[in-house]
């Protein structure tokens, strides 16, 4: 069943997830890639996940990430400087992998901290996890499939266990070096203050490690994709990004009250995320009967809101709702939107994502840093068809010229 207007989506937000959780085809499906994490569990399970990580991802402690995430930033800045250099001046960029690579590295440092070389190591592994599984739920479609014990399957357990035991290696290894003040911290004392086994306990870890890792990697890297391209195909913007940004630095590493003040790119990454939103579509699995809009939805529907349909309604959004427009969130969300509970890049209710702060910021420092340093334009390699998966995707990349400033 559909759920595609605002006024539903509020109401449904009033529900709890012991009425509405996940759908349990996601965890039969994904369960093998993903385990019992914060993304597959519901009811009391789902709380317990969510009471352990969120405090990691609240903004106080985001802005102690930022230094963290500079690092992540000076790669990727230098890695394009050395390629312009080594190219004449003028770079054809295919910036997909690099978004990833970035992604990747900041994913890493939040989640395991002073340990992020191994944690790198793992979440390749798990991203070649994740492209074996999720190709083939997607594309075969069979219940079960991923518990047959084919070739592929087999060969997918094996990265599986490998995945399982690096990362109680890291946890080992933490517990002998002593505290940090990460994902991984948090996570292995929610697990030891839980009521669990120490096999429950190093399964609580192993599954919201990948689970963070999976959430975090992919959406960031297809927003900074996307980002990228409506900066590179509006120079306008491109422009006022960079003058705010420079106005604000004056060429300095931005802090978190500099990021807050920069209301340009904010605006830009809004309107970003409403044209091309990373999870284009939500679902929710009615887990007891509920009644919605005035109509009574027996346990066992799944209630989809389509996102993109959302966030491109003429009637909420005005008739340029098409049109990359970030002037429209000149007065915020509520302003740009008739309808509260219209925007939902991040998702709503009581499963938002978890890791919103940790988007913006990782995403406003990236932006931040590439349009003080490079000036870019879409290359005539580009081809624009966003494709619809699990994620909006651009399918075949984004391509762009870049020039040192
Ligand atoms: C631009 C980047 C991102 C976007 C657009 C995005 C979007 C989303 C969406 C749409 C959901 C589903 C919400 C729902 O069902 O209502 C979600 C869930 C989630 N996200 Fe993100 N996300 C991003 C980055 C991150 C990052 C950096 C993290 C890192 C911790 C993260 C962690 C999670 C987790 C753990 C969940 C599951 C929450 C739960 O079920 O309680 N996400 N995200």
């Amino acid at each position: 069943m559909y759920v595609n207007h605002p006024d539903l989506i509020k109401e449904i937000t009033t529900h709890t997830t012991y009425d509405l959780g996940k759908p349990s085809y996601h965890r039969k499906e994904f369960g093998p890639l993903l385990g019992d994490g914060i993304l597959t569990t519901n009811g009391p399970t789902w709380a317990y996940h969510r009471k352990v990580l969120a405090p990691e991802l609240y903004m106080e402690k985001i802005k102690g990430m930022i230094s963290q995430i500079s690092e992540s930033v000076v790669i990727l800045v230098d890695a394009w400087k050395n390629k312009i250099d080594s190219e004449g001046g003028l770079a054809d960029i295919n910036i997909d992998e690099y978004m990833r690579t970035f992604s990747g590295d900041v994913i890493s440092r939040a989640c395991f901290g002073s340990n992020y070389v191994k944690g790198k190591e793992i979440f390749n592994r798990l991203k070649v996890l994740q492209e074996a599984t999720s190709d083939k739920v997607l594309s075969i479609g069979i219940p079960g499939i991923t518990y047959l014990p084919t070739k592929t399957n087999r060969e997918a357990w094996a990265l599986e266990k490998e995945i399982h035991n690096l990362i109680l290696e890291v946890v080992k290894e933490r517990k002998e070096t002593g505290a940090e003040k990460d994902l991984l911290q948090m996570v292995m004392e929610g697990a030891e203050n839980g009521e669990m086994n120490q096999k429950e306990i190093d399964q609580f870890i192993v599954a919201n490690c990948k689970n963070v890792y999976l959430a975090a990697h992919e959406a960031s890297a297809i927003g900074a994709s996307w980002c990228l391209m409506l900066l590179a195909s509006n120079p306008e913007w491109q422009d006022r990004v960079r003058a705010e940004v420079l106005e604000i630095t004056g060429g300095q590493t931005p802090d978190a009250d500099m990021l807050r003040k920069m209301k340009q790119l904010t605006m830009v990454l809004q309107e970003t995320l409403r044209l091309y939103p990373s999870g284009p579509a939500l679902a929710r699995e009615v887990l007891n009967d509920v009644t919605i809009g005035g109509y009574q939805i027996p346990k066992g529907v799944i209630l989809w809101t389509m996102v993109v349909t959302m966030h491109t309604e003429p009637e909420f959004w005005g008739p340029d709702v098409l049109s990359f427009n970030p002037e429209r969130f000149a007065n915020g969300v509520n302003a740009a939107c008739k309808l509260p509970h219209g925007f939902l890049p991040f998702g709503f209710g009581p499963r938002i994502c978890v890791g919103q702060h940790l988007a913006m910021v990782e995403l406003k420092m990236l932006i931040a840093s590439l349009v003080s340093n490079f000036s870019f334009t879409l290359s005539p390699k580009y081809v624009h068809s966003p494709a619809l998966k699990l994620v909006i995707k651009p399918e075949f990349g984004v391509d762009l010229l870049m020039k040192k400033l």
